[in-house]
């Protein structure tokens, strides 16, 4: 009939659909997946986490999350892809198995709804959240220039109209507040990795200095071992190092902020592609750049279960 029960990870999906997505999934993987909610957007839509844990008290565990700039569409479709692959791979992969034997994942797969809605329905190239502050004369906030991290520092803009705006305070938006009270009250994340797109990219801090973080030599060194297996499937290339001189100069960036928290693997990954399509990457590269991100993203998270 219509609408076949099979859930295509090759075309690109609306919230709605991710949030549909997301009960079935949970309910044909009781024992290994749980929906959570961390708060709601600005407009009042659920902020919702995929936990994965086989057990154990607050475990070690890895956060990720995708979608925060809502026109980078490749990062909720690519987390959607690697929600399954890892349902899937339990019990088969001998590495995924004692990754989540050890160690929780939690995935906030569309950390932007609004935004994400907007760019369905009015706008595909919309950034930032939907925000209205009164006295500004734009809407939105850029999310990844909202956290405590040099807050409103070079790198991030005062004026509302601009695409890197900071917000009117630190965390002011509910979906970065959700974020960082949710990794705090936990206390036990070991990897924070912000997904994003597009320029091939593995990016660690900082973006705010110059200096460079005490793991420097660490990341560098995972970053290159896991962009290497990234390339390794179809040959993509991808360019790594410290956000500032890598991609540029920012302020209040998520990783950032997760690393001066204390969260050593903090990384950002700017996915496909080069330019070519930029944000509206084709959809028949959705799977492709799921399949290679998976091995770059194992890397670090087997890194982190075993040091
Ligand atoms: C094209 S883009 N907007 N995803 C690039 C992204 C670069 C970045 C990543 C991590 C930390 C700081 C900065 C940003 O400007 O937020
Ligand atoms: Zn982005």
């Amino acid at each position: 009939e219509r609408n076949t029960r099979i859930f295509s990870y090759a075309i690109y999906h609306t919230v709605e659909e991710i949030f549909a997505w997301m009960d079935t999934f949970v309910a044909s993987n009781a024992g290994l997946v749980s929906k959570m909610q961390i708060g709601t957007s600005y407009e009042n839509r659920p902020l919702y986490v995929l936990k994965f844990s086989t057990g154990g008290n607050n475990r070690p565990a890895n956060w990720i999350n995708f979608g925060i700039h809502s026109r980078e569409w490749i990062g909720p479709a690519t987390g959607l892809w690697f929600a399954n692959k890892l349902a899937s791979e339990y019990g088969k992969d001998p590495s995924v198995t004692s990754l989540l034997d050890k160690m929780d994942i939690y995935l906030e797969l569309v950390t932007n709804p609004d935004g994400y809605y907007f760019t369905h329905n009015e706008n595909r190239m919309w950034r930032k959240t939907r925000a209205k502050y009164s006295g500004n004369l734009c809407i939105g906030v850029d999310p990844n220039r909202n956290f405590d991290a040099n807050f409103a520092g070079p790198g991030a803009s005062s004026n509302s109209c601009s695409e890197t705006y900071h917000g009117p305070s630190v965390n002011s938006e509910k979906e970065v507040k959700a974020i960082v009270d949710f990794v705090k009250g936990h206390g036990n994340f070991k990897v924070f990795i912000d997904m994003h797109s597009y320029s091939q990219l593995l990016l660690f801090p900082y973006g705010y200095t110059s200096t460079k973080a005490k793991d420097h030599d660490e990341l560098n060194a995972l970053s290159k071992v896991s962009t290497t297996a990234l390339r390794s499937l179809y040959g993509t290339p991808y360019v790594y190092g410290p956000i500032l001189t890598t991609i540029y100069q920012s302020s209040g960036s998520s990783i950032d902020w997760a690393y001066d928290s204390g969260i050593k693997y903090a990384f950002c990954f700017e996915l496909r592609d080069t330019g070519r399509y930029g944000f509206l990457l084709p959809a028949k590269q959705i799977i492709p750049t799921a399949e290679e991100t998976y091995l770059g993203l194992m890397k670090i998270l087997e890194h982190a279960r075993d040091n």
